[in-house]
């Protein structure tokens, strides 16, 4: 820097020289010019005063003694000035007098100079002070940086002095944050001061930081004083200022990364569409139930949900009601729950429960018939009133199990027990119904290729008018041979197939060997009758059924008039322009539709009207409580009434009993199906039981009703999945 050359600064300083006689300082301005400065001069105050305004000097060098208005008067107004108030000023002065230089520093100057010169102790001088200036420019920018930092800062920062633990600055934000201006804060400690004062974590972060010099704590909630909360990732440190210790807390706000974080926890342990627990927080809460027992020697009981018919309602009448029915199912199931139990959505139509430290077996059974009874009141989607209700199996700690998984697969196994009872039921787990779970599991694999293999085919069950006492038509059953488990029913593989997707396929495959069949028999010179296919919610509303139709009595060459298709109930349920253009491209096809399953899931009976119907078909559990049951019997009695005034006929299914058959026949109905006459049977035998079923079999059988029709002895033995 000495050897009279700024060696710090890159940009060039401007020096201010105030002299009335310039021409005396011609040796100055070399130097200052040698020394890399930019000089620019005036010649009294009045114009020193305009051009230091102009172009702001880094240093004025200044005469005291000039014509006008002196050196003093000139610094004095200088100084006076906003715009030039910081330049410094050295005087130079030919006075040596003590009162002088005192009136010097007085008028503003930081310095002053002796004339005659000495060159080189101006210079040093010179120097000096425009490093000084620097220096203090520097300063001020850092400090309006650091300010500027402060003020803008997004976190909330307050310092405080680490002896008294007074709060010495905040910043706008944590203003902001905890509704609180700097006065109501500055110079108090946050014991004086809420919301620090209840939040026990703002002592312990001065504690600490008496000892430490950095910490850092994530929750902090701090109310804002509006009634709401945040929460704060708080981080204190501590620095040396030049007289004291301050500590610097930067509270950032994390509420949204918090409520985010809540969220993401939540997500992954529920189900979003019910809002219950998944599987995940089931099993976990799972644990806990059976850790929790183990302990007391309790018991605890898992319950496996299933629901009817909710397949059907998602294909026919789509997924937004599906998922509408799933949430107000939810929503009943919480309802008969207690706190302390947990229902959860595992998938699909599939809810389990734990009823943790039951006191009795009987405790699962009340709560499971409770869940029964509110899944059978009907629920309201949209316009639908819909019937569903539910199988539930019941599975126990530590008698059936004692980890989730296997307490979990024996529920499973007991609800798959109740559905194969019928609708509406529980069952407990029993150690034989692990075989048919394993059973099950096996299938799911194994039926994803039968089609290809060759392993479906359909049998055939008889149906007869009751008028005539001629067979009256077929119906086309699908059957799974299984290369290991030989003949299943498609009561325990067609829920797989839909769940696979594959129904409509299979379905396809179904029709077109029915009606080939059908063909066939009629080439073969017997009696033509109908037969009637069954078409899964999938079949009708996936691709187009109709075409599918067509093509396929086209390729047979079956006359349509034989074709017969069997609706599941729960199509009607969805009475859109769709599902009726559907029925009624397929009626005009000149194929007959019957409602199958009739009375199991109707709510309104406004859609007999409006559908394109031939025929109904009772369903066989009424069947099977007519001559027992008044119930069943006014059932059956109204809806063969209500048939005959729409102009319907009605074909009664599952007649086992001669009595059954004479109660139809009382009754009018127009035909029955049912083991009473055959079972479902291999094709190739039809063509025998066609030539040899007669009334006179039938006749024999109601006379004293123990003699079977012709055949039937037989028939009974090959039939198949009953
Ligand atoms: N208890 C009793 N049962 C009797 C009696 N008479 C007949 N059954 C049984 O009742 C069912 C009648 O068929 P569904 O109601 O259409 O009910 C059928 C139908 O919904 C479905 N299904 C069968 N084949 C097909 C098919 O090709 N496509 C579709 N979509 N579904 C099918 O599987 C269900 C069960 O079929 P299966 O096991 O063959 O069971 C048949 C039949 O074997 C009786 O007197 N007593």
């Amino acid at each position: 820097m000495m050897n009279g050359a700024l060696a710090t600064e890159s940009v060039e300083r401007t020096v201010l020289i105030v002299d009335d006689n310039p021409a005396n300082l011609g040796v100055i301005v070399d130097h200052l010019e040698d020394a890399g400065l930019h000089v620019s001069v005036a010649q009294g105050g009045e114009e020193a005063l305009k051009r230091a305004q102009f172009i702001q000097p880094d240093l004025i060098l200044l005469d005291v003694m000039m014509p006008g208005i002196d050196g003093f008067e000139t610094c004095r107004r200088l100084k006076a000035n906003e715009a030039t108030r910081e330049i410094p000023v050295i005087f130079m002065t030919a006075l040596d007098d003590i009162h002088d230089k005192v009136a010097a520093f007085a008028a503003g100057g930081v310095d002053y100079v002796s004339k005659p010169f000495q060159v080189e102790e101006l210079l040093a001088r010179v120097i000096t002070h425009l490093e000084l200036r620097s220096a203090r420019q520097r300063l001020i920018e850092s400090e309006l940086r650091y300010r500027r930092l402060f003020e803008t800062a997004s976190d909330g920062i307050v310092l405080l002095d680490r002896e008294s633990g007074r709060i010495t600055d905040v910043n706008p934000a944590l203003s902001e944050m905890i509704n609180l201006s700097p006065s109501q804060l500055l110079g108090r400690t946050f014991g004086e001061t809420e919301p620090f004062s209840n939040n026990p974590s703002c002592k312990r972060v001065l504690d600490e930081l008496r000892h430490r010099d950095h910490v850092w704590f994530e929750d902090w909630i701090l109310e804002t004083g509006r009634g709401t909360s945040v929460n704060v990732e708080v981080n204190g440190s501590v620095y040396k200022a030049a007289t004291t210790t301050v500590i610097q807390c930067n509270l950032r706000d994390i509420t949204d990364r918090k409520e985010a974080e809540a969220r993401i926890r939540y997500m992954a342990l529920h189900d979003a569409l019910t809002g219950l627990p998944n599987r995940t927080l089931f099993e976990d809460r799972l644990d806990n139930a059976i850790a929790q027992a183990r302990r007391h020697h309790g018991q605890v009981a898992v319950l496996m949900l299933d629901l009817d018919r909710f397949k059907n309602i998602n294909d026919s009448l789509g997924h937004h009601v599906g998922d509408e029915l799933l949430e107000q199912v939810a929503a009943r199931l919480r309802a008969c729950l207690r706190e302390s139990d947990t229902a959860a959505r595992l998938g699909g139509d599939e809810f389990a429960i734990i009823l943790p430290e039951i006191a009795s077996i009987e405790d699962a059974e009340i709560v499971a018939k409770r869940i029964l009874e509110v899944l059978q009141e009907p629920f309201h989607v949209e316009q639908h009133e819909l019937n569903i209700g539910g199988s539930i199996g019941i599975a126990r700690y530590p008698d059936d199990g004692t980890d989730h998984g296997t307490l979990l697969r024996a529920a499973d196994a007991a609800m798959y027990d109740a559905k194969a009872q019928g609708r509406g039921m529980y069952r407990f787990f029993s150690p034989e119904l692990n075989e048919a779970a394993q059973l099950r599991h096996m299938l799911v694999n194994d039926v994803r290729h039968a089609r290809q293999r060759g392993e479906f085919l359909l049998y055939y069950q008889p149906q007869l008018s009751l008028a005539s006492h001629q067979i009256s038509g077929v119906e086309a059953l699908l059957r799974w041979d299984h290369p290991k488990h030989g003949i299943i029913s498609p009561a325990l593989f067609i829920p797989l197939l839909e769940e696979l997707g594959l129904m409509s396929d299979v379905g396809e495959w179904v029709l077109r060997t029915a009606c080939r069949q059908n063909a066939e028999w009629q080439a073969q010179g017997l009696p033509p009758m109908r037969t009637a296919v069954n078409l899964s919610a999938q079949q009708f509303y996936r691709g187009n059924i109709v075409k599918t139709v067509a093509r396929v009595l086209e390729e047979s060459g079956l006359e349509p008039k034989w074709l017969e298709l069997e609706l599941t109930e729960t199509l009607t349920l969805d009475e859109s322009e769709t599902t009726i253009e559907i029925m009624n491209g397929l009626k005009n096809l000149g194929v007959g539709l019957t409602l199958d399953d009739f009375g199991t899931g109707w709510s309104s009976l406004s859609y007999l009207r409006r559908f394109p119907l031939d025929r109904i078909k009772i369903d066989r559990s009424f069947m099977r409580d007519v001559t027992t049951h008044e119930n069943a019997a006014a059932v059956v009695h109204s809806i063969l009434n209500l048939a005959q005034s729409l102009g319907l006929t009605c074909i009664a299914e599952g007649v086992e009993t001669a009595e059954q058959l004479q109660y139809l026949k009382q009754q009018l109905c127009s035909e029955m199906q049912g083991f009473f006459f055959s079972h479902p049977l291999p094709a190739a035998e039809m063509p025998t039981l066609l030539r040899a079923a007669t009334l006179a079999g039938l006749s024999s059988a109601e006379s004293d009703g123990t003699v079977a029709p012709p055949g039937a002895a037989t028939l009974a033995k090959s039939a198949m999945g009953k």
